[in-house]
C-alpha cells in the first residue's frame, strides 16, 4: 500500500470536557474520495478543521502528504509545529465551507486571486489567469467583476471552490458544501464537485448529509458517530447493507 496522504494517528480532541475526537485512525489514500457521513455533533467537521490548522489537537499524530502536520521532527522527536510549518503545510489543501465565506469587498476576480498573490508569490498576471480557468471550471467566467453579494449562493459557493482551488491543492476538504442552500441551487454546485471527483490525483473528503451524492462520487464512505469511526466501506455495501445497527438506524435501514 502507498504511503496515505492523510493519517489520522489515535488523535484525540476535546473542546472542555467534551471529547469530540477519541482517538480517531483514519488513512485516506493519494487520489481517494471519502465522504464521512454521520449524526450532527459526531466530530465530522472537526475533522476537516484539523487538517486546515482551524483546530488544534490535544493527543495523538495526524501526517499529511508524509509529514506530522501539528508537530515537527526535531531531533529525532515531534515537537509542536511552529506557525510557519502550519503555513507551509497548510498549503496541501484548501477548503470549501459551509458559509461560502468569501471576502465581501473584494471581487469575484481578487476573492480569487489574493491568496495566490500574497501566500505563493505569482504575479497579478499570472494570477488572473489562474482566475480565469478556475472560474471557466466551475462555469462562472462572467461574473468575475461582480461582488459577492451580487450573486446567488449556489454561485457563491462556486466561487468558494474556485478560490480553494486556485492554490493547486493536493487535497480538498469541503464541509456540508451545500448545506446552506435553498434546494434549487444544491444541484449546481454538487455538478462541480462531481467533476473534480473526476480528477484523478486530487484527494477529496467531504463531509455531508447528501447521501445519494457521496454514494455516487464516494471510493469510501466513513460512518461517524461520537468521534468515533463506527464502519467504513464501498459505499454501495456501506448504503444498502451496513454491519452495524448503529449505521442502520442512522439510515434508516431498520
Ligand atoms: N469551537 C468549539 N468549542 C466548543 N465546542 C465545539 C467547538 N467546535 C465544535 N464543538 C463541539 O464539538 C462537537 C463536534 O462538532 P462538529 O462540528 O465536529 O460535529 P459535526 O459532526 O460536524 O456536526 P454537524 O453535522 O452538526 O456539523 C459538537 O458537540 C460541537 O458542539
Amino acid at each position: 500500500m502507498n504511503t496515505p496522504i492523510i493519517r489520522f494517528d489515535n488523535v484525540v480532541k476535546q473542546f472542555g470536557e467534551a471529547r469530540v475526537l477519541n482517538g480517531l485512525n483514519l488513512a485516506i489514500e493519494a487520489g481517494e474520495k471519502v465522504t464521512i457521513i454521520g449524526p450532527s455533533g459526531s466530530g465530522k467537521s472537526t475533522v476537516l478543521r484539523i487538517l486546515m490548522t482551524l483546530e488544534p489537537i490535544d493527543s495523538g499524530v495526524v501526517y499529511v502528504a508524509g509529514q506530522p502536520l501539528w508537530h515537527e521532527q526535531k531531533a529525532g522527536a515531534l515537537m509542536p509545529a511552529s506557525a510557519r510549518h502550519l503555513h507551509d503545510m497548510r498549503k496541501h489543501m484548501g477548503m470549501v465551507f459551509q458559509q461560502f465565506n468569501l471576502f465581501p469587498h473584494m471581487t469575484v476576480r481578487r476573492n480569487i486571486t489574493e491568496a495566490p498573490i500574497h501566500v505563493l508569490g505569482l504575479s497579478k498576471q499570472e494570477a488572473n489567469e489562474r482566475a480565469e480557468h478556475y472560474l471557466a471550471l466551475v462555469g462562472l467566467t462572467d461574473h468575475a467583476d461582480k461582488f459577492p453579494r451580487q450573486l446567488s449562493g449556489g454561485q457563491q459557493q462556486r466561487v468558494a471552490i474556485a478560490r480553494a482551488l486556485a492554490m493547486k491543492p493536493r487535497i480538498m476538504l469541503f464541509d456540508e458544501p451545500t448545506s446552506a442552500l435553498d434546494p434549487e441551487l444544491v444541484g449546481e454546485v454538487l455538478q462541480v464537485i462531481q467533476r473534480l471527483a473526476s480528477e484523478d490525483d486530487l484527494t477529496l473528503l467531504l463531509v455531508t448529509h447528501e447521501m445519494q451524492f457521496a454514494r455516487e462520487i464516494s471510493d469510501r464512505v466513513v460512518f461517524f458517530d461520537k468521534g468515533e469511526i463506527v464502519e467504513e466501506g464501498d459505499p454501495e455495501t456501506l448504503f444498502t447493507a451496513p454491519r452495524e445497527a448503529r449505521t442502520r438506524a442512522f439510515l434508516k435501514l431498520t
